[in-house]
């Protein structure tokens, strides 16, 4: 089973938060993650078609995805949309900004009606809001994986706990596209 996890990262900082998804991914097993920098053009439409899920990862700019996420989205509309190559695929988002709230929100609603309007089951994060700073989901989302990193090296930031969120959903599609794909089956 393969699970892309199509992103973006201007400064490296969500590119851990989507190293941490593969991890968590790869945690079950026979899946495997398939890392898709949407910088690297065109994006592999035939390598996503093949996938079990698809998750979705920008840093929040703006308020919003990045523009080259969004180019992707775009750009997916007649490889992907209008064929309806990716119906009932898993989806899931994540998101890293420099606040602590940083209208994250916003960027993971983009992707989540993206992923709906592709026809996708959209898979939010099962995990109650942390009390402290080590403590997972301590941004306290539920649409999907939140990180926040402060403006320093991507060695730095984003810190543990918003790592092992990430991992945790990155786990969570992977088991929940297994059973999917045994109830087809
Ligand atoms: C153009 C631009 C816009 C940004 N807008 C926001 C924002 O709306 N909210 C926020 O919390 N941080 C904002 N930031 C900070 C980034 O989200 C933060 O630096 C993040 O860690 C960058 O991730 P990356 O290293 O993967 O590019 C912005 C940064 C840039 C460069």
């Amino acid at each position: 089973m393969q699970i892309a996890i199509v992103y973006d990262s201007g400064y490296g900082h969500t590119a851990k938060q989507a190293q941490a998804v593969a991890e968590g991914v790869e945690r079950v097993g026979g899946a495997k993650a398939v890392l898709i920098p949407v910088a690297d053009n065109p994006a592999p439409w035939e390598t996503l078609e093949a996938c079990d899920a698809i998750i979705f990862g920008s840093p929040t700019y703006n308020s919003s995805i990045s523009a080259r996420l969004k180019k992707f989205m775009e750009d997916a509309t007649r490889p992907a949309w209008i064929p309806m190559k990716w119906r009932n695929k898993i989806a899931a988002g994540f998101t890293n900004s420099g606040a602590m709230h940083g209208d994250k929100l916003n960027s993971l609603m983009t992707m989540a009606l993206f992923a709906a309007q592709h026809g996708m089951l959209w898979v939010g994060l099962d995990l109650f809001a942390g009390k402290s700073a080590e403590d997972n989901n301590r941004v306290g989302g539920w649409l999907g994986a939140m990180a926040q990193s402060n403006d320093e090296s991507a060695e730095l930031s984003p810190i543990k706990s918003d790592l092992e969120t990430a991992a945790h959903l990155g786990q969570r599609v992977a088991e929940l596209a297994q059973r999917l794909s045994r109830t087809a089956a």
